[in-house]
């Protein structure tokens, strides 16, 4: 399965087609609108969230509720986009207008300037409208769509934050995913640890009031993988090297960590590797589960356990200094809106694309075009494992 991305943050509308899917997977717009609501909600966000409603348009591959196996286009508006289409307009418009409007001032850590170097652009706008976050909702569409496939193979999948402007979960004991999801849904920051939450809060309040920004960590849980997929044969079919690909090409998202992760760095094998067992009811398994999920590029059948780090937002109300591209002047920008804090939207997203990465390896390993084929081989493979 693969798929593509496309449309600006204040364009018309953002669009993604997805190609791989397989054929009888029950889906209907419902499934994808319910993750594109749980994106836009999150404490530390701005106005732009207030003004627009995803909800997705199906426009191919789909009929009568179930997947036809050929591509599916999903389709979201903006509705922002009614304030911009004379900025945003695809016929040229006159010049004199074109240069007042020019973005000629960088942000620090936004795309803006590499992005003018790299394309040849004077007018930052051409860069700042493909870089925005705003794509994320599509890739939120996309992993709903992953979810279902996930789910029908009695796949759980549950992100939720773990840390924002340095305050940290305390109580995280769950008896089941279902709970960690019930628990963090109800959550303004979609976090378990209520007292941390409220602290989040805090943090979030006090960086807006400060015209700053505050970043954090996520953590994505997959649970019911059958141990083998992926694969230690080549470096671009190992499975956890996808997922850590899909999470750092989140924006904003500047590292990734499985299980223990860079606390492997500081503790002797004998305190990282997972112990090996058997018995007859589970076949192999595993004392702990520090690897994550993951040896030699393949599930161990243990939970995914993977941690993103965002940075904080780089579009600040308190100024930073930058240089104007046309007048070489440096200067303190002030702006219009942004987000404070988007790590609990982050978490989201960062859900769906590992999500997505995860069923697009089991449809790669168990038979490509048929739900229902898909399914019987997985059962297979897991019964096979209990058996080995
Ligand atoms: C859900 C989400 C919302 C974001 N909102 C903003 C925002 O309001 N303002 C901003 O400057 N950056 C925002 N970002 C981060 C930028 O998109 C990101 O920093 C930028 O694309 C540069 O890429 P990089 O940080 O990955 O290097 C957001 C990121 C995510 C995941
Ligand atoms: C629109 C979304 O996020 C946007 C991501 C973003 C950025 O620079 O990444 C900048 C902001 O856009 P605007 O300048 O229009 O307010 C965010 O609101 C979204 O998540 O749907």
């Amino acid at each position: 399965m693969r798929y593509l991305t496309a449309g600006e943050s204040h364009g018309p509308q953002l669009t993604t087609i997805l190609e791989g899917v397989p054929a009888g997977l029950p889906l209907l717009a419902e499934h994808i609108n319910k993750e594109l609501a749980r994106r836009q909600k999150g404490y530390g966000r701005g106005r732009r969230m207030q003004i627009e409603k995803d909800e997705v348009k199906i426009l191919s591959g789909v009929r009568h509720g179930k997947t036809l196996g050929s591509p599916i286009t999903l389709v979201v508006e903006n509705r922002d986009w009614k304030h911009w289409q004379s900025i945003m307009a695809i016929e040229p418009i006159d010049h004199e207008e074109e240069v007042k409007r020019k973005v000629t001032r960088p942000r620090p850590g936004h795309a803006d300037l590499n992005g003018a170097l790299k394309y040849g652009h004077r007018d930052m706008r051409n860069v700042l409208e493909r870089s925005s976050a705003r794509e994320t909702t599509v890739r939120v569409a996309a992993g709903a769509v992953a979810k279902r496939i996930l789910e029908e193979l009695g796949i759980r999948v549950a992100g939720h934050v773990l840390e924002i402007g340095g305050v940290r979960v305390k109580r995280l004991h769950y008896q089941s995913l279902e709970e960690l999801q019930e628990v963090t849904e109800a959550s303004p920051v979609r976090c378990f640890d209520e007292e941390a939450a409220v602290k989040m809060m805090e943090a979030i309040d006090n960086a807006k009031k400060n015209g700053d920004s505050i970043g954090g960590i996520v953590e994505v849980i997959v649970e019911g993988v059958p141990a083998g997929v992926g694969s230690h044969v080549h470096y671009d079919r190992k499975l956890d090297a996808k997922i850590a690909a899909a999470i750092v090409s989140i924006n904003a998202f500047k590292g990734v960590e499985f299980g223990i992760g860079f606390e492997a760095a500081r503790l002797p094998g004998s305190e990282v590797h997972d112990e090996i067992i058997w018995s007859k009811e589970k076949g192999f398994t595993r004392r702990t589960n520090r690897a994550g999920g993951f040896e030699g590029g393949m599930t161990t059948g243990m939970p995914i356990v993977v941690r993103g780090v965002m940075k904080p937002i780089p579009t600040l109300y308190k100024p930073l200094q930058s240089v104007d591209i046309e007048t070489k002047e440096p200067f303190a920008a002030s702006i219009e809106r942004s987000d404070s804090c988007a790590v609990p939207a982050a978490s989201v997203v960062a859900e769906a694309v590992v999500a997505w990465e995860v069923a697009a390896a089991i449809v790669d390993q168990f038979g490509q075009d048929r739900m229902d084929l898909i399914k019987e081989n997985v059962e297979k493979m897991r019964r096979y494992a209990r058996e080995f």
